[in-house]
């Protein structure tokens, strides 16, 4: 089995290549850097799915939560995703491409607006708890739109490339899963209260015991 395992940054899957030697030698997984938001992960998603047509490629880095509740370091596997950044500012609301008519929010691969990931059922074998995603080019910080965003998505997670990655995948037809760890709540601009090195090496154990998991 060919796995591709993509992140923004090269930090976020720096542990994942140190720790190689511990995945299942039946599989091969070579890794890719797209670059921090959602136009650079797009071309490069996109020229790597032009290349490249592997059995499954994962996404996984570092997320935001909208959920006040939610466990800092927590791992989760988006089961949709977003556009939370495209569109207009009008009256203090948030108006999407698909208000403003200038796109089908049920016109693959969107379904409701959303990117779904029609996948999970077969390959998320190790019960990875699922939620809803979104992706936006500008870290979100506002009160008030954090709280529009979250009610009008009823997203879980923030980032800046999930989207992107949903959208080029569905557009190749190949097995997808995004895989984040929540390293911060959306809006702390505090950068002592991210726990990023404990999120990344969370993530990165589940991802080495699904990666033992997965028939090869
Ligand atoms: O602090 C800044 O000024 C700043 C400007 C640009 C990028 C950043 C990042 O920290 C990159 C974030 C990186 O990690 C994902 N991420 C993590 N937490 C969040 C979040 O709360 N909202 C959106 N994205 C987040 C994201 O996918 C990026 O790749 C900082």
């Amino acid at each position: 089995m060919n796995i591709i395992i993509t992140s923004a940054t090269a930090l976020e899957s720096k542990l994942l290549v140190q720790r190689t030697a511990e995945i299942n030698r039946n599989i091969s997984v070579t890794y890719h850097t797209s670059g921090v938001g959602i136009l650079q992960s797009a071309f490069s998603l996109a020229k790597l799915l032009f290349e490249q047509t592997p059995d499954l490629l994962i996404q996984c880095g570092i997320a935001g939560t909208f959920d006040t509740q939610a466990a800092i370091g927590k791992v989760v596997l988006a089961e949709s995703d977003c556009l939370g950044s495209l569109g207009v500012e009008e009256n203090g609301e948030w108006k999407d491409i698909f208000d403003n008519g200038f796109a089908d929010a049920d016109a693959f691969p969107f379904t409701l607006k959303k990117l779904p990931n029609p996948w999970l059922e077969q390959y998320n074998i190790t019960n990875i708890p699922t939620v809803k995603a979104l992706t936006v080019d500008e870290i979100t910080t506002r009160e008030d739109r954090i709280m529009h965003l979250k009610n009008k998505y009823n997203a879980s997670i923030e980032s800046m490339e999930g989207a992107p990655f949903h959208y080029v995948c569905l557009q190749r037809k190949i097995p997808f899963l995004q895989i984040r760890g929540i390293s911060n709540q959306v809006g702390v601009r505090d950068k002592s209260q991210w726990r990023i090195q404990q999120t990344l090496e969370n993530m990165t154990n589940i991802i080495i015991d699904y990666l033992n998991k997965i028939n090869t």
